[in-house]
């Protein structure tokens, strides 16, 4: 499939162009609308008219990646789904990371650390997919605990439990792909913004692959090389499909 991707470094002076002085995003923007491309692909990929169950466990990791899946746990909420969430390391970096588990609970969403029996969610007979917000696009393998562990125990589970990776599938290199060896393989990948080069390592009949995070306009997509993607109405995301 050919679509045009931004390698790591591109991608994250996007970022910062994004919320610099002149254009004036915060954050907390960008990253609600992250969340919430991520929980329209799980509403897309799982409609309530094709599933009996709705547990939803959400994997957070400690950076920005992490901010995505604790958003979208909320809106999955909003959706009708159960979602749980498994944040072990949390990030100190922002305050409003702790507002975001405030609104979890607020939703009530349990969120997991460390001491919780987050396995007991990795179960196919009551989970309908597994969010991967573990690590985005500032993710430099091999894996550092206690994500190795995790990693590993997803993969395990990849056969019963479907992955849904947010931006990057984790443990992969950001731009070379799957090149440690046991990563995982999402059944759904949603690249933000724009697909990263390790999205040109999925196989589509493995991974449905969407691109989310619909926050800028046709020029700024230009000016870093590549075209807007073809949102459908009021979409937050769209699916590409093989030629
Ligand atoms: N414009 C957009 O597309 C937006 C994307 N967003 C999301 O933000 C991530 C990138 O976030 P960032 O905080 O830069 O990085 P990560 O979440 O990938 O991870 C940083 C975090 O991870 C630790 N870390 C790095 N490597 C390892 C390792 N090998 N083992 C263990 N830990 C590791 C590091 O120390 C940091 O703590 C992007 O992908 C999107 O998902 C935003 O929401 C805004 C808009
Ligand atoms: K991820």
């Amino acid at each position: 499939m050919s679509f045009k991707t931004l390698v790591s470094k591109q991608a994250a002076l996007l970022d910062k162009d994004l919320m610099g002085p002149e254009i004036g995003f915060t954050l907390e923007q960008l990253m609600e609308l992250a969340g919430l491309s991520v929980a329209q692909a799980v509403l897309k990929e799982f409609p309530r008219s094709q599933r009996t169950k709705s547990q939803v466990l959400v994997l957070a990791g400690p950076g920005n990646n992490g901010g995505d899946g604790l958003v979208c746990a909320r809106l999955l909420k909003l959706f009708g789904f159960k979602p749980v969430v498994y944040y072990p390391k949390h990030n100190t970096k922002a305050p409003f990371f702790s507002k975001l588990v405030k609104q979890l609970k607020f939703f009530k969403v349990p969120v997991l650390n460390t001491d919780d029996d987050w396995l007991r969610y990795l179960n196919p007979n009551d989970t309908v997919c597994v969010v991967d917000a573990l690590f985005g696009f500032s993710f430099k393998p091999p894996v550092r605990e206690p994500f190795g562990g995790v990693l590993n125990q997803l993969r395990q589970a990849q056969d019963q439990i479907p992955i849904v990776s947010v931006d990057v599938p984790t443990g992969w290199d950001v731009d070379e792909g799957p090149v440690e060896p046991n990563c995982i393989v999402p059944k759904v990948l949603v690249s933000l913004t724009v697909p990263k080069p390790c999205a040109l390592k999925i196989d589509p009949l493995e991974t449905q692959h969407y691109v989310g995070g619909r926050f800028i306009p046709a020029e700024f997509a230009n000016k870093y090389g590549f075209e807007p993607f073809a949102y459908e109405n009021a979409d937050q995301v769209v699916k590409l499909v093989p030629e």
